[in-house]
């Protein structure tokens, strides 16, 4: 008879001469001075796990934020480090945290404008080959390993994005950002570029070439605000919140509606003694899924 049962590593069956000759337990006790396995692929998975985890528990609670992004590069003499301080301390006013990459630059004028207008300041760091290290306005500030879980943070916590004049760095994040919105990847939030002069060219560009061949849709256009007025980009922020909030309130109000109508055919069709299969036929096309939400 053949043997059906054999070695259970976890959910894992091993039979014939896939059966180990030790135990998991015993080869994890027994690796000491060996460590190659920091670098393998399943004990990376753990580190993205943990760094997700601890991304979401330190800004979970943060409240209403708006992600800004900027040249790390810009000295504390650039005009674009008084822009970026305005940029900060006019969130903070509105009732936004402010998040950065938390480095130099930009970054550090929006940390230092939200910090001294005393709101929350959030950088979002990442391990770099130069260690920089969060800039000294940062309240709550994460130290990433991996770009693409900090990127999910820029956008998961933020309300709608900034972005200063900046570099590659700056293009990956605002490029992420109309990414996932006009993939619809996220709930539809503005992003609002500050330098009309600085940013002209990628603009015209954008509405020409990258339109005219059909690459994007002119609508696509319309995900992109520019302005060199720091209260109007903030005031765009705002404007898109309230009617994102009066879009779900709305969303709501027609849900309970329908539920409310739907009660009521029931309690209609009981009355008349009719059962629930009559009723689903005479409304049809309508289901339920599993989340409660009513499809035609
Ligand atoms: C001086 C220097 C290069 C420092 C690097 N230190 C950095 N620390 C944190 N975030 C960064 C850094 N460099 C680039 N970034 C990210 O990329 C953007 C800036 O890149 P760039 O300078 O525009 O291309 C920032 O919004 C930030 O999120």
């Amino acid at each position: 008879m053949t043997n059906t049962s054999g070695y259970q590593r976890g959910p894992v069956t091993l039979r014939g001469r896939y059966v180990p000759q030790t135990t998991t337990d015993q080869r994890l006790l027994d690796d000491r001075g060996q460590a190659a396995w920091l670098h393998t692929d399943p004990w990376r998975i753990m580190r993205i796990q943990a760094e997700f985890v601890e991304g979401f528990g330190t800004l979970a609670e943060v409240g209403p934020a708006v992600s800004v992004f900027g040249s790390a590069r810009t000295g504390p003499d650039d005009p674009n480090y008084a822009l970026g301080e305005q940029v900060g301390a006019a969130l903070v006013k509105a009732g936004y945290a402010v998040i950065t990459g938390g480095g130099p630059g930009s970054m550090e004028a929006a940390n230092k404008g939200a910090a001294e207008a005393g709101g929350t300041s959030v950088g979002l760091g990442i391990e770099l080959p130069f260690e920089q290290g969060l800039n000294e306005y940062v309240h709550i500030g994460v130290n990433f390993r991996y770009f693409f879980i900090r990127k999910t943070m820029f956008v998961k916590y933020a309300q709608g994005f900034i972005v200063l004049p900046g570099g590659f760095g700056t293009f990956d994040e605002l490029f992420e950002a109309m990414t996932l919105v006009q993939t619809r990847k996220v709930t539809r939030f503005p992003i609002v570029l500050i330098g009309s002069d600085y940013w002209a060219g990628l603009i015209d560009w954008l509405r020409t070439t990258v339109l005219d061949r059909g690459t994007i849709s002119p609508h696509d256009l319309d995900l992109l605000h520019v302005t060199d007025d720091v209260d109007h980009a903030v005031q765009l922020i705002k404007d898109a919140g309230s009617e994102l909030a009066d879009q779900a309130a709305a969303q709501e109000r027609a849900e309970e509606v329908a539920a409310q109508e739907y009660a009521e055919d029931v309690i209609e069709a009981d009355r008349l003694g009719e059962g629930e299969g009559d009723l689903e036929g005479e409304r049809s096309g309508e289901r339920s899924d599993d989340r409660g939400t009513i499809r035609r």
